[in-house]
């Protein structure tokens, strides 16, 4: 009986390390990441993505994902403490110690760089190791601390994957694979400054300087209208000039747009509006997946097939 409990809290605890090594890698934003890679994949496959090489890519990806989060982890585990979001994170919880987490980071990058250099190619390893290296440096350490700047550079970093995507199936980058960068870069600031009009306060509680706090509602709302203006533009040349996705592509792209900039300006109308300002932000998440999605839709052979069939 005393030996049945004890197996019992052994394997609680086992879990609860698990679960807390997993949370380091802040797993809510990995798929929208992975998607983006997608989307990148098939157009570049002209939507006949290898199966094999789609897992990998994906694996590779997670893992320099979660490697990246883990060190910014451990960078931020002092502000972190001290917001109310973040507090129950498991460095400043003190569940994981910084020492194992730095580990556990590099185990985790080491693992994406030989996956995909061995099932990839060098160029997607190279690009994904970049990621990290740029997250961490440029954006957690460099600018998030100095600069209301620091999500608009440090957006990069988010954007790689689509460059990640679209080298493992080409082993190369052309203009598309760029673009599909800078779509991701550009809407990136509209994303997070939507959440930050909510959130300033925490932001403003530890130093981070966040342009709702140094800059205030008013110019933030113009400078996210300004990146949703320009991000629905740049969706659009993947089609024209660039013909690198066709004719549903742009209908999908034009519709999502419509409904970004339509919420951005409300948004520039009523720049404290918090409930505007959330629902933008949760639609940017929405945005991007289903534009990652008709990316994909777009350049499967059965689309062209239908669109053949009917003369268009
Ligand atoms: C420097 C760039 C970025 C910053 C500073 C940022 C910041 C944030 C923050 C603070 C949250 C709230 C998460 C939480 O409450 O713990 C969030 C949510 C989210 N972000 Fe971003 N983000 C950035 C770029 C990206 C990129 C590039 C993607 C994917 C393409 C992404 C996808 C998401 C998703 C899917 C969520 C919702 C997660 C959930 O369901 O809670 N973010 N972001
Ligand atoms: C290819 C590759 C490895 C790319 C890595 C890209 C990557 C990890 C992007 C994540 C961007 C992001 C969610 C930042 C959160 O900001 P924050 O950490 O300041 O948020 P917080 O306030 O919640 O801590």
């Amino acid at each position: 009986m005393i030996e049945t409990n004890v197996s019992r809290r052994q394997h609680d605890t086992f879990l609860q390390v698990v679960h807390s090594y997993y949370q380091l890698t802040k797993p809510r934003i990995i798929p929208l990441l992975l998607i983006t890679t997608a989307g990148s994949m098939w157009i570049a496959a002209q939507g006949e993505v290898d199966p094999w090489l789609l897992i990998i890519t994906m694996i590779g990806g997670t893992l320099a994902a979660a490697s990246a989060q883990t060190i910014n982890c451990i960078y931020d585990r002092d502000i972190d403490y001290d917001m109310e979001r973040t507090r129950h994170r498991p460095l400043p919880s003190g569940k994981v110690q910084p020492r194992d987490a730095f580990i556990f980071a590099i185990v985790l990058a080491v693992l994406s760089f030989t996956l995909l250099t061995v099932f990839a190619n060098l160029l997607a390893a190279f690009l994904a190791f970049s990621g990290i290296i740029f997250y961490v440096l440029v954006y957690t350490h460099w600018l998030k601390r100095h600069s209301t700047q620091n999500i608009v550079i440090g957006g990069a970093a988010g954007a790689i994957p689509a460059l990640v995507g679209w080298a493992a199936v080409t082993d190369t980058l052309s203009w598309a694979a760029w673009l599909i960068f800078a779509i991701v870069f550009l809407w990136t600031p509209p994303h997070f400054w939507a959440l930050a009009l909510m959130i300033r306060d925490d932001y403003a509680k530890v130093g981070i300087p966040m342009l709702p706090v140094v800059a205030g509602d008013q110019a933030t709302v113009r400078q996210i209208w300004f990146y949703t203006v320009i991000t629905v533009t740049a969706t659009i040349l993947l089609f024209y000039p660039l013909h690198a996705s066709g004719i549903v592509y742009a209908v999908i792209a034009l519709t999502l747009g419509g409904i970004f900039v339509h919420k951005s300006w409300r948004l520039l109308q009523n720049p404290e509006d918090k409930t505007i300002a959330r629902e933008l932000f949760l639609y940017s998440i929405s945005y991007m997946m289903l534009l990652c999605l008709g990316m994909v839709v777009d350049s499967l052979p059965v689309t062209h097939h239908l669109l053949h069939q009917l003369h268009l």
